[in-house]
């Protein structure tokens, strides 16, 4: 399949796009925390150029100060940015690529010590996540703001810009006029549907005049808000056809706002393209180009949707990040080397959690692919010596490991003491709940790296010491994962009880269940226990549940679960098991559930490492991911990476 739909230039406005492939403005945390561009911003930008996509369309840009909503938010307000901004167009041109810069203003979606004063907005209705009280803009103000838009699409022009972005989605300053469930003025930038979109209407058309008419603007908006009251799809309709009429180049359709981050961001249990019937239906009802966004990974999927004319463009948010050379791949037909997207937000969301990142990371990345945003330490050369090489694990970080050194030209065989079917380790068994069947296109695309790169597979060996003293490596990485806790609480032992692992690789439970323990395995475990029992309850020691999933992944698994009737016990410690239920403190009071035919652990796992002496077993040994200390397989990935690229 040639995927030629998506490879055939367009025009917006004046200007030709070679395909169809967009990288959507995403703060990146690469421009320096004064929001002025650099090497790193550079770096990371210019890989998607590399990597083929028709149009790039630079992060949020501040247009005023006051404005800033994210920290490291390029500042697009004053001239001391245009050599930045110069250098970074000029990187994304290079390769053929459209530059586009994001103009935004948080408005409301800001706080007061991020935006250096009291945020702004048209109408003094708090942030339904920040809850801070805007000044109302006076009509002037709202006039000197609509300037300052028209002067950062200057700046953005003498920088070599193709065009600008004005973003009116995700409830920002744009989208917060649009909206009447934030926009309650009387003055002429409010009261009607025209009225709330006059802002817009000033803004392109002051661009068109100071920039020239050719000068392309496209705008960003929100299909549909209606989780939080705002804006629905029958008025964004109207917004696009007016968009359309008052000069707009180009319509990019999100969804979403503050306070329904999971439109903004889809979730797993998103489908693939989940907004696209309502932008077809936007489609039909304009003639200038549209944009989609929202969970595209599958180039088949992708391409469909531009055959069939649903869409115009398409961009890939966290799919670009987590492969920046995702339409090289698509062009070439190298559909198994993309490392594909989860949806998880585990590692691209996260540059601001110092918990999240390994030692001298920053910046935005992705879990699958420490090697995301292109920093120069994030490179791989060629090894100086190379090296027999043995990992023992075929989980993530082994998988990672080995195909890494492997490329950096060490001589790898990779132990695994399952069979082949059984690859990728408890990440695997973590493919098994609900909306997490993606997990496994991660474990193909690095068994097909391993292949690519020639490490040796060897299946159904379980290593030892003695077969390492036999086999004599160079180095030995030790990846042999963790296994499940079983705390000493009476009753433990019983028929009754069973491992969240083993309840996911199948064996039976039926009527009530109850899990112990709701961190991640837990509420997987509970959630996939829904489709064949009677009842599900989770107890969790902490006073909240799944308190380690991010934001978007999290709020949808918790509405999820009010709907599967998941009964949530929190602050509950167990004393003991019985035969049909627990003994319980909950908040301090003893009590006993009961009516459950099985129970099931999910008590955190402990590092699995089945070699004692481990500096005698070759002249480098390391031990990396849950066989050093059971986390995540973002440390797991992280640390395999770190070690091949050491060795
Ligand atoms: C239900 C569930 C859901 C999860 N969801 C997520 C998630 O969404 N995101 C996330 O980041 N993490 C998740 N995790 C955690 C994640 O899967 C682990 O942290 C990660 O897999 C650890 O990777 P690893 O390579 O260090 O070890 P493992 O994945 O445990 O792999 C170790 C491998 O070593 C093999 N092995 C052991 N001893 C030997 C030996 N002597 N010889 C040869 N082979 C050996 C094992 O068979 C296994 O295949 C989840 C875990 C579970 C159980
Ligand atoms: C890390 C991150 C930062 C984002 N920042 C912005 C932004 O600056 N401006 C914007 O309009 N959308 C932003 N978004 C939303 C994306 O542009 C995109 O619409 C969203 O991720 C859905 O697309 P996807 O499912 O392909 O990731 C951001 C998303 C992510 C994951
Ligand atoms: S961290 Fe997860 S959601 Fe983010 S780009 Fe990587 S795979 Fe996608």
């Amino acid at each position: 399949m040639n995927f030629e739909a998506t490879f055939k230039p367009m025009y917006v406005g004046s200007m030709l796009v070679k395909n169809r492939l967009v990288v959507p403005a995403m703060d990146s945390h690469m421009p320096d925390e004064n929001g002025m561009i650099g090497e790193d911003a550079l770096n990371y930008y210019g890989a998607r150029a590399r990597g083929g996509f028709g149009m790039i369309i630079v992060e949020i840009a501040a247009v005023q100060k006051s404005g800033i909503g994210m920290p490291h938010e390029i500042n697009i307000y004053d001239d001391t940015s245009i050599p930045g901004l110069t250098a970074l167009a000029s990187r994304i041109k290079h390769y053929g690529s459209r530059a586009v810069i994001q103009l935004h203003h948080a408005g409301r979606e800001t706080v007061a010590a991020m935006a250096g004063q009291q945020p702004v907005a048209p109408s003094s209705v708090p942030c339904p996540t920040n809850r801070e009280t805007p000044h109302e803009m006076t009509t002037l103000e709202v006039y000197e703001l609509i300037q300052d838009y028209i002067d950062a699409s200057v700046r953005a022009q003498k920088a070599g810009f193709d065009a600008v972005e004005i973003h009116a989605a995700h409830g920002y300053m744009g989208g917060q006029f649009l909206s009447p469930r934030s926009n309650r003025r009387i003055d002429e930038f409010g009261g009607s549907i025209e009225g709330r979109a006059y802002f817009l209407k000033l803004i392109v058309e002051g661009i068109k005049a100071a920039c020239g008419k050719d000068y392309p603007v496209i705008v960003r908006i929100s299909t549909d808000e209606s989780r939080i009251g705002g804006i629905q799809l029958n008025e964004s309709i109207i917004h696009a056809q007016l968009l359309e009429a008052y000069g707009y180049d180009a319509i990019h359709l999100s969804a979403g706002t503050y306070g329904a981050w999971d439109t903004i961001v889809p979730p797993p249990d998103a489908q693939q393209g989940w907004n696209l019937s309502a932008t077809k239906v936007i489609k039909s009802a304009v003639t200038i180009p549209v944009i989609a966004v929202g969970r595209y990974t599958d180039p088949y999927f992708i391409n469909l949707a531009i055959t069939r004319g649903d869409t115009d463009f398409i961009s890939l948010g966290r799919q670009s990040i987590a492969d920046p050379d995702f339409p090289n791949k698509m062009f070439s037909g190298e559909l198994m080397d993309i490392v594909p997207c989860l949806s998880c937000t585990q590692r691209c969301m996260s540059f601001n959690d110092p918990s999240t990142l390994q030692e001298g990371d920053y910046g935005v990345s992705c879990l699958l692919n420490p090697m995301s945003n292109d920093r120069p330490d994030v490179r791989l050369n060629t090894a100086a010596q190379p090296k027999k090489v043995m990992v023992i694990g075929a989980g993530p970080a082994g998988l990672e490991a080995a195909w890494v050194a492997a490329k950096r030209g060490h001589t790898v065989t990779l132990y695994e003491k399952g069979p082949k079917s059984r690859a990728g380790g408890q990440f695997l068994i973590a493919a098994y709940p609900p909306f997490k069947q993606d997990l496994t296109r991660a474990i193909r695309y690095y068994l097909n790296m391993c292949e690519k790169y020639g490490v040796e597979m060897v299946f159904e060996k379980e290593v030892d010491a003695a077969f390492i003293a036999e086999k004599k490596p160079d180095v030995v990485i030790v990846a042999t994962g963790a296994t499940p806790l079983k705390p000493a609480i009476p009753g433990i032992s019983g028929e009754n009880v069973k491992q969240a692992i083993n309840v996911l690789l199948g064996e039976p439970v039926k009527g009530n269940v109850l899990v112990i323990g709701g961190g991640l395995v837990g509420v997987e475990t509970a959630e996939y226990c829904t489709d064949y029992c009677n009842k599900v309850t989770i107890v969790e020691m902490k006073p909240e549940i799944a308190s380690e999933l991010y934001l978007t992944v999290r709020d949808s698994l918790l509405r999820r679960f009010k709907h599967e009737e998941i009964e949530v016990h929190t602050n509950t410690r167990v004393i003991e098991i019985a035969e049909n239920g627990i003994v319980c403190e909950e908040n301090g009071v003893q009590k006993v559930l009961d009516g459950y035919d099985s129970i099931i652990l999910a008590l955190g796992a402990k590092a699995y490492n089945p070699f004692e002496q481990l500096n005698d077993l070759a002249p480098e040994v390391y031990t990396i991911g849950d066989a050093k200390q059971a986390r995540s397989a973002l440390e797991a990935i992280y640390e395999g990476f770190r070690i091949a690229q050491a060795i």
